[in-house]
Formats: C-alpha cells, sequence, structure tokens
C-alpha cells in the first residue's frame, strides 16, 4: 500500500492502482475524462515521492513536476497537490482600449514574454480571482508587438475588461488555442467566412494575413449582426474590399431591414441552396448557434471537414443541451430508411462501425465497461427512431450519453472520418452519407467539451460524480477486494465508471 497525501487528507494506494482510481475509490473531488492520459483534466502536481507512468503523454502536460492521476502508479508514498497555474500561464499587460461601438471594445494586450500566435486564434486571459475567458485575436504578429482583442461588454469578465481594468493592469494569459487561422494549404482555394458579432474582428485578421500571403482566390467574408450599430468594422471591411478586388463584404442584419445589408440568417444567404460550394473552404467565429447550422450545411454541401475551420465563441454558463427538440424537430428520412433495408442494413453498418471504433487507439478507450453489443444497440435505436419517424427512442439523448467524456472538435471529426469511410465502403449513395453525417453533425454542440459535465435531469444539472454513500438493499461484491458487501452496509457506486467498493476499500469511516 502506498500513502497519498492530498489536500491535507491521506489516501492508500494498491499495489499497481492508479492515482486516479484510488483517490475516486476514496471520494477525493479529483476531475477526470479520458483516463488515457490526453485529456489532461486529472493533472495535479507531485510534491514529494514519484510514479511510474502507464503510457506515454504529451510531454507538456506533465512539465513542471506534474502528473497525470489516470496513468501514473506512486512508486511508494507521494504528495500531492493541484496543477500550479504559472507553470502554464504567462502575464500580460493591457496597453490601450479603445470603443468602436455601443458596446463593442478594441483592447491591446502587451505579452510579457514572446507569445507566437496567429490571427484569429483564441487566448483565455485570466484575472487576479482566477476568472478566465477566451477571446479572439484581431491582429496579426506583424501589426505590432503587442496584439489585440475585440471584446463584446458582456458578462462579468468582458465587462470588466471593458470598463474597470486600468491601462497598465496584468493579467495572465494562457493560449493561444485553435485553428481558425490562415493555412498555407488554403492558398487558391475561395474562402467563405462567416462572423458573427465580435467575431468579425477574428476572421478579418484571418483575411488581412491570407492578403498578405498573396491569396488571389475569392475571399467571402460575411458579417452578421443583430442591429445595423454593430457593424462596427463596416468602414475597415469596405476599405480593404476597395484594396482588393478578391475580397468581398457581406453585411448581414437579422434584425430591421438595411440599406445596403442582406436581411435575415446568415447562413442562409451564405451557404443555404448555393450550387459549387465544395472547393471552398470555410471559417466560422461566433455564435455556437450559427457555427453549428453553417457546419451542417457545409457537410451538406460537401465541404470536406478538414477545410471547416471554427471557432465558437465559449460562454462562462454550461450550455443547455437543445437535443431533446433537435431530435423532436427532425424529419424522417424515407429514402435512407429504405436504402438500409428497413433496418438489417443499419445494424450491418454499425457493427463494421463499432468494429473499427473498438479496435481505434483514439475511440476504445472511451468504450470501456461498454459491450460493442450495446453500443451497436444503443446507436441503433437512436439513428433507426429519427430515420423512420418512430420518434419511440428511450435511451439517453447525446448530451446525457457523453456528459463526461471530454471529446474535442477534432476527436469528433476524427470518429465521423471513420464513420464515413465505413458508409462509403459499403457503397452507401453519396447524397446519403451526407444527409446522415449531416444528422450527427447537428449533436456536435451537445458532446464537444474540454472537461466533463455533469448530466441534465429535469432540467437540472447533477453532480458529476456520485461519491455519495450508499445502503444497497441486496448482497453485492466490491470491485476492489471482491469480498461481499452485505445489504444494508454503507459502500460507495461511481456511477460514471460504473464500480463499487466496500466500506473499508472505499475510505468509508463516518458512515
Ligand atoms: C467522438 C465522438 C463520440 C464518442 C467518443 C462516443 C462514445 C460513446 C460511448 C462510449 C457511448 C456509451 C456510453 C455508455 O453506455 O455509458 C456512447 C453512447 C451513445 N452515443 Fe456516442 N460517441 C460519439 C459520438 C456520437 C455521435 C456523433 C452520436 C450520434 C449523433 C452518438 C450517439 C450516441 C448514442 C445515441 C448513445 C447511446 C445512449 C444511451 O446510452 O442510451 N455518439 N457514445
Amino acid at each position: 500500500m502506498s500513502r497519498l497525501e492530498y489536500q491535507g487528507k491521506v489516501f492508500s494506494a494498491a499495489p499497481g492502482e492508479t492515482l486516479l482510481d484510488a483517490l475516486l475509490r476514496q471520494g477525493a473531488d479529483i476531475t477526470h475524462s479520458c483516463r488515457k492520459g490526453s485529456c489532461g483534466c486529472c493533472q495535479l502536481r507531485l510534491l514529494d515521492g514519484s510514479v511510474d507512468t502507464l503510457r506515454e503523454v504529451d510531454a507538456s502536460l506533465t512539465q513542471g513536476s506534474h502528473v497525470l492521476c489516470c496513468v501514473s502508479v506512486p512508486r511508494g508514498d507521494v504528495k500531492l497537490a493541484r496543477p500550479d497555474p504559472n507553470q502554464r500561464l504567462q502575464q500580460v499587460e493591457l496597453l490601450a482600449r479603445t470603443q468602436l461601438a455601443k458596446d463593442t471594445y478594441a483592447l491591446d494586450l502587451a505579452p510579457l514574454r514572446m507569445l507566437e500566435f496567429r490571427g484569429g486564434q483564441h487566448v483565455y486571459l485570466i484575472r487576479g480571482d482566477n476568472l478566465a475567458r477566451p477571446y479572439s485575436i484581431a491582429s496579426r504578429p506583424e501589426d505590432d508587438f503587442s496584439f489585440r482583442i475585440h471584446v463584446r461588454r458582456r458578462g462579468e469578465m468582458s465587462t470588466w475588461l471593458c470598463e474597470q481594468a486600468r491601462i497598465g493592469e496584468r493579467m495572465y494569459l494562457r493560449g493561444p488555442h485553435g485553428g481558425c487561422h490562415d493555412r498555407d494549404d488554403l492558398r487558391g482555394r475561395p474562402l467563405l467566412m462567416l462572423a458573427t458579432g465580435v467575431g468579425a474582428g477574428a476572421l478579418m485578421a484571418v483575411a488581412r494575413d491570407a492578403l498578405a500571403q498573396g491569396h488571389a482566390a475569392p475571399i467571402e467574408f460575411h458579417h452578421g449582426v443583430g442591429d445595423a450599430g454593430d457593424l462596427y468594422l463596416d468602414a475597415e471591411l469596405r476599405t480593404l474590399a476597395q484594396q482588393h478586388p478578391n475580397f468581398h463584404y457581406r453585411p448581414c442584419v437579422s434584425g430591421e431591414r438595411t440599406p445596403g445589408a442582406a436581411h435575415g440568417r446568415i447562413v442562409t444567404h451564405a451557404l443555404e441552396n448555393r450550387p459549387r460550394l465544395e472547393e471552398h473552404a470555410l471559417l466560422l467565429c461566433g455564435l455556437p448557434a450559427m457555427v453549428e447550422d453553417a457546419r451542417v450545411a457545409a457537410i451538406l454541401a460537401d465541404i470536406p471537414r478538414e477545410r471547416i475551420l471554427a471557432d465558437p465563441f465559449e460562454f462562462t454558463h454550461s450550455p443547455r443541451p437543445r437535443d431533446a427538440e433537435k431530435v423532436a424537430g427532425m424529419p424522417a428520412d424515407p429514402e435512407l430508411w429504405a436504402a438500409l433495408e428497413q433496418g438489417p442494413g443499419l445494424t450491418r453498418l454499425l457493427e463494421a462501425f463499432y468494429a473499427r471504433a473498438y479496435e481505434d487507439p483514439r475511440l476504445s478507450p472511451f468504450f470501456h465497461n461498454v459491450t460493442r453489443d450495446w453500443a451497436v444497440q444503443k446507436q441503433y435505436e437512436f439513428l433507426s427512431n429519427l430515420f423512420n419517424g418512430n420518434k419511440a427512442y428511450f435511451g439517453l439523448n447525446p448530451y446525457n450519453a457523453h456528459h463526461w467524456m471530454v471529446i474535442s472538435d477534432e476527436l469528433f471529426d476524427y470518429r465521423e472520418a471513420l464513420f464515413e469511410s465505413v458508409l462509403r465502403e459499403a457503397g452507401l449513395a453519396p447524397d446519403l452519407i451526407r444527409r446522415w453525417l449531416a444528422l450527427h453533425e447537428q449533436f456536435r454542440t451537445e458532446m464537444v467539451k474540454g472537461a466533463p459535465r455533469g448530466m441534465i435531469i429535469g432540467g437540472v444539472e447533477q453532480p458529476l460524480h456520485n461519491l455519495s454513500v450508499q445502503r444497497l438493499e441486496i448482497d453485492a461484491v466490491c470491485d476492489g477486494c471482491h469480498g461481499e458487501i452485505a445489504a444494508g452496509a454503507p459502500s460507495r457506486y461511481q456511477y460514471r465508471v460504473g464500480s463499487l467498493h466496500c466500506a473499508e476499500c472505499a475510505g468509508i469511516t463516518d458512515a
């Protein structure tokens, strides 16, 4: 047994047991998700002692004596602490603030160390009290030694930045992150840029970057706002269009009709019912709902995933799932259902997909404790109901089914690419494949996230880890010592992992 010290408490780890398993088993509050050393959620600092690492992990996650608990087994006694923010962060100083429109400001920030970034990426700004928000970069490194962000005065952090932060104020920065920036492989392709609100600042930096690199193919820049007063880059974008004949500026206002601007949804104008979009690259920055709609329209228009670059805004409040209303509003697809022979074809395709997913090094760890038959059956129930319109699915909707899984946009795309290859190999018609993948695409927002979150039941978010002590009405077997847990005895059930431990293994002393 090793002795683990963490947050003023003492825990124990059985020989070969990972730090994560040991801490969870004894009720420690520790964020975790992938269990394979890639999401970084369970990172802690090793103050004393040493660990064996079960698999190779990204070196940036273990810098400065940090360990990933899910892949670390203690070698004797260890002392642990929460991760050190200074190891991952750097300081920036607020240099200037300019009002651009009623509620929109430009802030210039000087990093104290060299920051390598591309216009369109985003950074997290972190205030002294740890309040953190991501902001997209609206300048190019060539512009100045500082970088610029556009901020809308909404929410605590942004209002503070726009109204109270002093010039000279220092804060922390993490990043840059994100792949929504100009890329050499886009040169020569028509670019379609869709921004809502202050997303326009980031995409204008991307457009200026591309033009500076000699991008000669058309760039169509759509800026969608609710009110004409929020077209805060109107003059600059019109000037850019005059300077570059291949740059086309298309303002769009969803509120009152405005001369010189399209009226309605930006996605309708930019993407829907437009022929021959498949050669384009799509860049998206703004509200998550716009990004989601644009992605779905792009999949239907056959724009390949690797040419859809998106940076949706992240809000502080946890997004409420809309999957139930999406499911309810989805029309049946009788043509696809007929092509799947009203069922047997769907089973065959799902069996082929999960056979690959369970062999896949990136996807298989998620299915730990889930049998393949179960995965096929659940997926069949969900999809068959959508295709045939029966609406008789009783399983979990996508948000709750994936609540604990850290799925990045990149991993979602990876899974979809695998799914697509299975459909193609089976010879399903291309337009049916597009419709099927566009259906998956509508649930991306419910699944992609950087950290696990609790299920939402009856509109209320449940605690992520059910660590409460329980007394079962029947006898059970402990997953730790394999001894019997008598009916009525205290035990701890970890529903996320599906494990049950007796009072001794779970360290329950006060039940
Ligand atoms: C990277 C992407 C994804 C991963 C890693 C993933 C993984 C999983 C896993 C491990 C389960 C089993 C959960 C459990 O039984 O505890 C599951 C269930 C499920 N997944 Fe996914 N999934 C992904 C994408 C999708 C997509 C795109 C859809 C369809 C829109 C989908 C629909 C479902 C459904 C309907 C269930 C069953 C829910 C239930 O238990 O009733 N998943 N997924």
